[in-house]
């Protein structure tokens, strides 16, 4: 399908998941801000996309997504460039379990501010067209490691938040479809940092739980990632939808119990 005329940030584009995500945009002919902390791999990924897809197509903005006021510049940066705005991917994630402050503030407080934002550029509420927002989560958000407990616990908030503000979207009549996205684990830099002390803390020494989990469970390429995003982005009928994508089941979704109270 044709992304014709449409305009997507994605946080943490230039490398693992979204990278996979803005060369997916970019094939179905959408223009693309490509979000990142990483000047030098944020400009080398642009100038081999320019020379993929044509320049013009796609823009790298840094920006560390934990900054507020950086954040806000950047959506306005990305309406300034392409007109408008109709796809936004909080993706950029951490696992730091040293600085765990900091996880939270990039996992969880940033996809919080990066949905408000992209609601206030999008949201019919605010006179705006529609568009689509995906929150990426993880499957740590349905099951725990000792490895990992501020992660989890983000990735976990991740998915409440989602939800929360995915009814709210269809009870205001927003226009605006939010969904998150679970992956399992996905053959990117990220994984390699949870052997790193550096990275892991006193966790560390819990690494072989968490590399047995990954022989057990199997690792995913980025580019089944992407091909998930682009289905909750071209699906019209989805609507808060939970996607989980795994090795033994692939692309799914998560059903809940109907709400009692
Ligand atoms: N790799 C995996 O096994 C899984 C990853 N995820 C989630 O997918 C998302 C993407 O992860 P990966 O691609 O694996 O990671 P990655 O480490 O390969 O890439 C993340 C990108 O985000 C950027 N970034 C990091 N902090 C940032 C900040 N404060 N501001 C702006 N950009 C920042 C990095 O520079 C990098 O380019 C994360 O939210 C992660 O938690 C979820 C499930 C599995
Ligand atoms: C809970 C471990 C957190 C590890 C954090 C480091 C890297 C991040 C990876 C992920 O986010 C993926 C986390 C966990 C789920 C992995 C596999 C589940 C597969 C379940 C299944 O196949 O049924």
């Amino acid at each position: 399908m044709s992304l014709n005329g449409k305009v997507a940030l994605v946080t943490g584009g230039a490398q693992g998941i979204g990278r996979a995500v803005v060369q997916s945009l970019l094939q179905s002919s959408a223009k693309v801000a490509m979000v990142d902390l990483n000047k030098d791999l944020g400009e080398e990924c642009k100038a081999q996309l320019d020379a993929e897809f044509g320049e013009g197509n796609c823009t790298f903005i840094e920006c560390d997504v934990a900054n507020g006021d950086a954040l806000r510049d950047t959506f306005q940066n990305t309406v300034d460039q392409f007109g408008h705005l109709d796809i936004v991917i909080n993706n950029a994630g951490i696992t730091n379990e040293k600085d765990w402050e900091k996880t939270i503030q990039v996992n969880l407080t940033s996809v919080i501010k990066g949905t408000y934002l992209a609601l206030e550029h999008m949201s019919k509420e605010n006179g705006k067209q529609g568009g689509t927002i995906i929150n990426v989560s993880s499957m740590a958000a349905f099951m725990h490691s000792p490895h990992q407990p501020v992660y989890t616990a983000t990735k976990h908030g991740v998915i409440g938040f989602t939800r929360a503000m995915a009814d709210a979207a269809i009870q205001g009549d927003y226009g605006v479809r939010i969904h998150a996205l679970c992956p399992a684990f996905v053959d990117t830099p990220l994984l390699q940092s949870v052997e790193d002390e550096d990275n892991m803390g006193k966790f560390v020494k819990f690494k072989d739980d968490f590399k047995r989990s990954m022989s057990k469970f199997g690792v995913l390429q980025p580019s089944l990632i992407a091909e998930g995003m682009m289905r909750l982005i071209t699906d019209t009928s989805l609507h808060g939808a939970v996607m989980k994508i795994t090795c033994s089941k692939g692309i799914h979704f998560h059903t809940y119990e109907p709400m009692s109270a």
